[in-house]
Protein backbone atom coordinates (compact mmCIF):
# COMPACT_ATOMS: atom_id res chain seq x y z
CA UNK A 1 0.00 0.00 0.00
CA UNK A 2 1.48 3.87 -1.07
CA UNK A 3 1.68 6.46 1.84
CA UNK A 4 -1.39 8.26 1.80
CA UNK A 5 -0.72 11.83 0.78
CA UNK A 6 -1.43 13.28 4.24
CA UNK A 7 -1.02 10.86 7.23
CA UNK A 8 -2.31 12.97 10.64
CA UNK A 9 -1.98 11.48 13.94
CA UNK A 10 -2.74 12.91 17.49
CA UNK A 11 -2.68 16.63 16.19
CA UNK A 12 -3.08 19.08 18.70
CA UNK A 13 -2.64 22.40 18.50
CA UNK A 14 -2.86 25.56 20.93
CA UNK A 15 -3.25 29.41 21.63
CA UNK A 16 -0.23 29.69 23.99
CA UNK A 17 -1.33 30.02 27.39
CA UNK A 18 -4.98 29.32 26.21
CA UNK A 19 -7.35 26.30 25.12
CA UNK A 20 -6.24 23.45 22.90
CA UNK A 21 -7.93 24.65 19.36
CA UNK A 22 -7.09 21.04 17.79
CA UNK A 23 -7.22 17.98 19.73
CA UNK A 24 -5.54 14.85 19.04
CA UNK A 25 -6.48 14.51 15.40
CA UNK A 26 -6.21 11.67 13.04
CA UNK A 27 -7.19 11.13 9.70
CA UNK A 28 -5.65 9.98 6.51
CA UNK A 29 -6.34 11.47 3.18
CA UNK A 30 -5.38 9.53 0.43
CA UNK A 31 -4.24 11.29 -3.17
CA UNK A 32 -7.06 11.77 -5.22
CA UNK A 33 -9.66 12.20 -2.58
CA UNK A 34 -11.88 14.22 -2.09
CA UNK A 35 -12.65 15.19 1.33
CA UNK A 36 -15.31 17.72 3.24
CA UNK A 37 -14.62 19.31 6.54
CA UNK A 38 -17.33 19.88 8.40
CA UNK A 39 -18.10 21.57 11.51
CA UNK A 40 -20.05 24.58 13.21
CA UNK A 41 -18.41 27.99 13.50
CA UNK A 42 -14.90 28.21 15.54
CA UNK A 43 -14.82 24.51 15.19
CA UNK A 44 -10.99 24.79 14.06
CA UNK A 45 -11.82 24.49 10.34
CA UNK A 46 -9.28 27.11 9.34
CA UNK A 47 -7.08 26.49 11.90
CA UNK A 48 -6.37 22.57 10.50
CA UNK A 49 -6.27 24.10 7.05
CA UNK A 50 -3.07 26.96 8.48
CA UNK A 51 -1.32 23.98 10.24
CA UNK A 52 -1.42 21.65 7.02
CA UNK A 53 -0.15 24.77 5.19
CA UNK A 54 3.12 25.67 7.78
CA UNK A 55 1.01 28.93 8.07
CA UNK A 56 0.15 28.82 12.05
CA UNK A 57 1.20 32.02 13.42
CA UNK A 58 1.74 33.04 17.24
CA UNK A 59 -0.05 32.75 19.79
CA UNK A 60 -1.24 29.25 17.83
CA UNK A 61 1.14 26.78 18.14
CA UNK A 62 1.21 22.70 17.23
CA UNK A 63 1.46 21.08 20.29
CA UNK A 64 1.84 17.47 19.76
CA UNK A 65 1.58 14.70 17.06
CA UNK A 66 2.55 14.52 13.39
CA UNK A 67 1.62 15.33 9.88
CA UNK A 68 3.08 12.96 7.33
CA UNK A 69 3.20 14.32 3.55
CA UNK A 70 3.73 11.46 1.45
CA UNK A 71 5.09 10.07 4.05
CA UNK A 72 7.49 12.52 4.90
CA UNK A 73 6.86 14.69 8.35
CA UNK A 74 6.05 18.18 8.43
CA UNK A 75 7.16 19.64 11.38
CA UNK A 76 10.95 18.80 10.13
CA UNK A 77 10.31 21.23 6.89
CA UNK A 78 12.94 23.89 6.76
CA UNK A 79 10.98 27.33 5.78
CA UNK A 80 12.33 26.92 1.97
CA UNK A 81 10.48 23.65 2.03
CA UNK A 82 7.07 24.90 3.61
CA UNK A 83 7.85 27.81 0.72
CA UNK A 84 8.26 24.94 -2.40
CA UNK A 85 5.09 22.84 -0.80
CA UNK A 86 2.85 25.80 -0.72
CA UNK A 87 1.45 26.30 -4.22
CA UNK A 88 3.40 23.60 -6.00
CA UNK A 89 2.13 20.73 -3.54
CA UNK A 90 -0.81 22.53 -1.66
CA UNK A 91 -2.45 25.20 -3.15
CA UNK A 92 -4.99 27.09 -1.19
CA UNK A 93 -8.18 28.22 -2.49
CA UNK A 94 -9.93 30.50 0.04
CA UNK A 95 -12.84 33.04 0.49
CA UNK A 96 -10.73 36.50 -0.15
CA UNK A 97 -8.87 34.89 -3.80
CA UNK A 98 -8.10 38.38 -4.41
CA UNK A 99 -5.48 38.56 -1.97
CA UNK A 100 -3.55 35.67 -3.76
CA UNK A 101 -3.73 38.20 -6.67
CA UNK A 102 -1.66 40.79 -7.48
CA UNK A 103 -3.82 43.97 -8.19
CA UNK A 104 -0.74 45.62 -10.22
CA UNK A 105 -0.15 42.85 -12.82
CA UNK A 106 -3.18 41.60 -15.63
CA UNK A 107 -4.62 38.54 -14.64
CA UNK A 108 -3.09 36.57 -18.39
CA UNK A 109 0.18 38.02 -16.54
CA UNK A 110 0.37 36.50 -13.30
CA UNK A 111 -0.92 33.19 -15.20
CA UNK A 112 2.02 32.99 -17.54
CA UNK A 113 4.24 33.58 -15.06
CA UNK A 114 2.51 30.27 -12.97
CA UNK A 115 2.46 28.62 -16.50
CA UNK A 116 6.26 29.22 -17.03
CA UNK A 117 7.19 28.52 -13.42
CA UNK A 118 5.30 25.00 -13.82
CA UNK A 119 6.73 24.37 -16.83
CA UNK A 120 3.76 24.30 -18.80
CA UNK A 121 3.45 25.23 -22.34
CA UNK A 122 2.26 28.92 -23.71
CA UNK A 123 -1.04 27.20 -24.75
CA UNK A 124 -1.68 25.58 -21.40
CA UNK A 125 -2.69 29.19 -20.05
CA UNK A 126 -5.56 29.62 -22.55
CA UNK A 127 -6.30 26.04 -22.17
CA UNK A 128 -6.56 26.51 -18.08
CA UNK A 129 -8.72 29.65 -18.89
CA UNK A 130 -11.05 27.93 -21.14
CA UNK A 131 -11.83 24.95 -18.49
CA UNK A 132 -12.36 26.64 -15.74
CA UNK A 133 -15.53 28.65 -18.40
CA UNK A 134 -13.40 32.00 -18.55
CA UNK A 135 -13.73 34.23 -21.69
CA UNK A 136 -9.75 34.86 -23.17
CA UNK A 137 -10.31 38.56 -22.20
CA UNK A 138 -10.29 37.97 -18.70
CA UNK A 139 -6.36 37.81 -19.25
CA UNK A 140 -5.89 41.65 -19.72
CA UNK A 141 -7.98 42.66 -16.71
CA UNK A 142 -6.60 43.17 -13.44
CA UNK A 143 -8.19 41.67 -10.28
CA UNK A 144 -10.07 44.70 -9.48
CA UNK A 145 -12.05 44.35 -12.48
CA UNK A 146 -13.26 40.63 -12.03
CA UNK A 147 -16.04 39.55 -9.79
CA UNK A 148 -15.86 37.50 -6.50
CA UNK A 149 -16.75 34.01 -8.59
CA UNK A 150 -13.87 35.45 -11.56
CA UNK A 151 -11.40 35.38 -8.93
CA UNK A 152 -12.13 31.97 -7.58
CA UNK A 153 -12.07 30.65 -11.41
CA UNK A 154 -8.90 32.23 -11.87
CA UNK A 155 -7.60 30.54 -8.81
CA UNK A 156 -8.64 27.46 -10.19
CA UNK A 157 -6.87 28.11 -13.59
CA UNK A 158 -3.82 28.80 -12.01
CA UNK A 159 -4.31 25.24 -9.84
CA UNK A 160 -4.53 23.90 -13.29
CA UNK A 161 -1.36 24.51 -14.31
CA UNK A 162 0.58 23.75 -11.25
CA UNK A 163 -1.37 20.50 -10.97
CA UNK A 164 -0.70 20.42 -6.98
CA UNK A 165 -1.53 16.86 -5.25
CA UNK A 166 -3.72 18.94 -2.34
CA UNK A 167 -6.12 21.73 -3.01
CA UNK A 168 -7.40 22.97 -0.05
CA UNK A 169 -10.81 24.87 -0.79
CA UNK A 170 -11.39 27.15 2.22
CA UNK A 171 -15.51 28.33 2.02
CA UNK A 172 -14.90 28.76 -1.83
CA UNK A 173 -18.62 29.91 -2.35
CA UNK A 174 -19.64 31.65 1.19
CA UNK A 175 -19.76 34.91 -0.12
CA UNK A 176 -21.66 34.45 -4.04
CA UNK A 177 -24.79 34.26 -4.73
CA UNK A 178 -26.19 30.60 -6.54
CA UNK A 179 -25.69 30.98 -9.74
CA UNK A 180 -22.31 32.34 -9.03
CA UNK A 181 -21.34 29.34 -6.48
CA UNK A 182 -22.74 27.07 -8.99
CA UNK A 183 -20.02 28.35 -11.62
CA UNK A 184 -17.08 28.29 -8.97
CA UNK A 185 -18.07 24.81 -8.03
CA UNK A 186 -17.82 23.66 -11.60
CA UNK A 187 -14.41 25.18 -12.38
CA UNK A 188 -13.52 23.56 -9.02
CA UNK A 189 -14.83 19.87 -9.93
CA UNK A 190 -12.57 20.75 -13.60
CA UNK A 191 -9.52 21.34 -12.17
CA UNK A 192 -9.99 18.25 -9.92
CA UNK A 193 -10.95 15.74 -12.31
CA UNK A 194 -8.12 17.40 -14.53
CA UNK A 195 -5.36 16.92 -12.63
CA UNK A 196 -6.25 14.19 -10.14
CA UNK A 197 -5.54 16.20 -6.64
CA UNK A 198 -7.14 15.44 -3.96
CA UNK A 199 -9.31 17.97 -2.19
CA UNK A 200 -10.03 19.10 1.07
CA UNK A 201 -13.27 21.26 0.93
CA UNK A 202 -13.96 23.33 4.01
CA UNK A 203 -17.52 23.90 3.99
CA UNK A 204 -20.63 24.90 5.53
CA UNK A 205 -22.76 24.15 2.79
CA UNK A 206 -24.00 20.54 2.23
CA UNK A 207 -24.87 21.11 -1.38
CA UNK A 208 -21.29 21.15 -1.66
CA UNK A 209 -20.66 18.01 0.03
CA UNK A 210 -23.48 16.59 -1.54
CA UNK A 211 -21.58 17.24 -5.42
CA UNK A 212 -18.05 17.29 -4.47
CA UNK A 213 -16.86 15.17 -1.55
CA UNK A 214 -16.38 11.24 -1.17
CA UNK A 215 -16.10 11.59 2.63
CA UNK A 216 -16.71 13.91 5.24
CA UNK A 217 -15.47 14.68 8.72
CA UNK A 218 -17.12 16.78 11.33
CA UNK A 219 -15.09 18.89 13.87
CA UNK A 220 -16.67 19.48 17.03
CA UNK A 221 -14.83 21.96 19.03
CA UNK A 222 -11.62 20.72 17.44
CA UNK A 223 -12.40 17.30 17.97
CA UNK A 224 -13.38 14.95 15.19
CA UNK A 225 -16.50 13.66 16.02
CA UNK A 226 -17.53 11.65 13.33
CA UNK A 227 -16.00 10.32 10.11
CA UNK A 228 -18.16 9.08 7.73
CA UNK A 229 -18.55 8.26 3.59
CA UNK A 230 -20.56 11.48 2.67
CA UNK A 231 -23.63 9.87 1.25
CA UNK A 232 -23.98 8.00 4.56
CA UNK A 233 -23.40 11.58 6.16
CA UNK A 234 -26.05 12.86 4.57
CA UNK A 235 -29.01 10.38 5.19
CA UNK A 236 -27.85 9.43 8.62
CA UNK A 237 -25.72 11.35 10.16
CA UNK A 238 -23.80 9.28 13.51
CA UNK A 239 -23.04 12.43 15.70
CA UNK A 240 -24.83 14.96 17.46
CA UNK A 241 -23.00 17.83 15.39
CA UNK A 242 -23.57 16.53 12.19
CA UNK A 243 -26.76 15.61 12.70
CA UNK A 244 -27.67 19.54 13.49
CA UNK A 245 -25.82 20.41 10.47
CA UNK A 246 -27.94 18.22 8.21
CA UNK A 247 -30.63 19.46 10.27
CA UNK A 248 -29.83 23.16 9.32
CA UNK A 249 -29.05 22.36 6.11
CA UNK A 250 -32.86 20.19 5.20
CA UNK A 251 -34.55 23.00 7.13
CA UNK A 252 -32.85 25.90 4.64
CA UNK A 253 -33.21 23.75 1.67
CA UNK A 254 -36.82 22.70 1.92
CA UNK A 255 -35.86 19.07 2.57
CA UNK A 256 -33.83 18.84 -0.92
CA UNK A 257 -30.63 17.45 0.47
N1 LIG B 1 -4.92 33.53 16.21
C1 LIG B 1 -5.76 32.98 17.11
N2 LIG B 1 -5.57 33.17 18.42
C2 LIG B 1 -6.39 32.61 19.34
N3 LIG B 1 -7.45 31.83 19.02
C3 LIG B 1 -7.69 31.62 17.74
C4 LIG B 1 -6.87 32.17 16.69
N4 LIG B 1 -7.36 31.77 15.49
C5 LIG B 1 -8.44 31.02 15.77
N5 LIG B 1 -8.64 30.93 17.10
C6 LIG B 1 -9.70 30.20 17.77
O1 LIG B 1 -9.68 28.87 17.31
C7 LIG B 1 -10.99 28.33 17.24
C8 LIG B 1 -11.21 27.73 15.88
O2 LIG B 1 -11.22 28.78 14.91
P1 LIG B 1 -11.37 28.50 13.36
O3 LIG B 1 -11.21 29.81 12.66
O4 LIG B 1 -10.47 27.40 12.95
O5 LIG B 1 -12.87 28.01 13.28
P2 LIG B 1 -13.67 27.55 12.00
O6 LIG B 1 -14.15 26.16 12.26
O7 LIG B 1 -12.86 27.78 10.78
O8 LIG B 1 -14.91 28.54 12.07
P3 LIG B 1 -15.67 29.37 10.91
O9 LIG B 1 -16.50 28.35 10.19
O10 LIG B 1 -16.48 30.36 11.66
O11 LIG B 1 -14.62 29.99 10.03
C9 LIG B 1 -11.94 29.48 17.58
O12 LIG B 1 -12.32 29.33 18.92
C10 LIG B 1 -11.09 30.71 17.39
O13 LIG B 1 -11.49 31.73 18.26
Amino acid sequence: MPDPLLQIRELSVQAAGGPVLLDRLTFDLAAGERLALLGGSGAGKSVLAQCLLGLLQPPLCWRSGSIRWQGQEMSLLSSKQWHALRGNGIFLIFQSPGALLDPLLSVGYQLEQVAQRAQRPPAAVEQALALVQLPAPVLHRHAHQLSGGMKQRVLCAMALLLRPQLVIADEPTSSLDDETAQEVLCALLAMQQATGCALLLITHDLRLVRQHAQRVLVLERGRIVEQAPAERFLTAPASRAGAALVQAARWLDGQSL
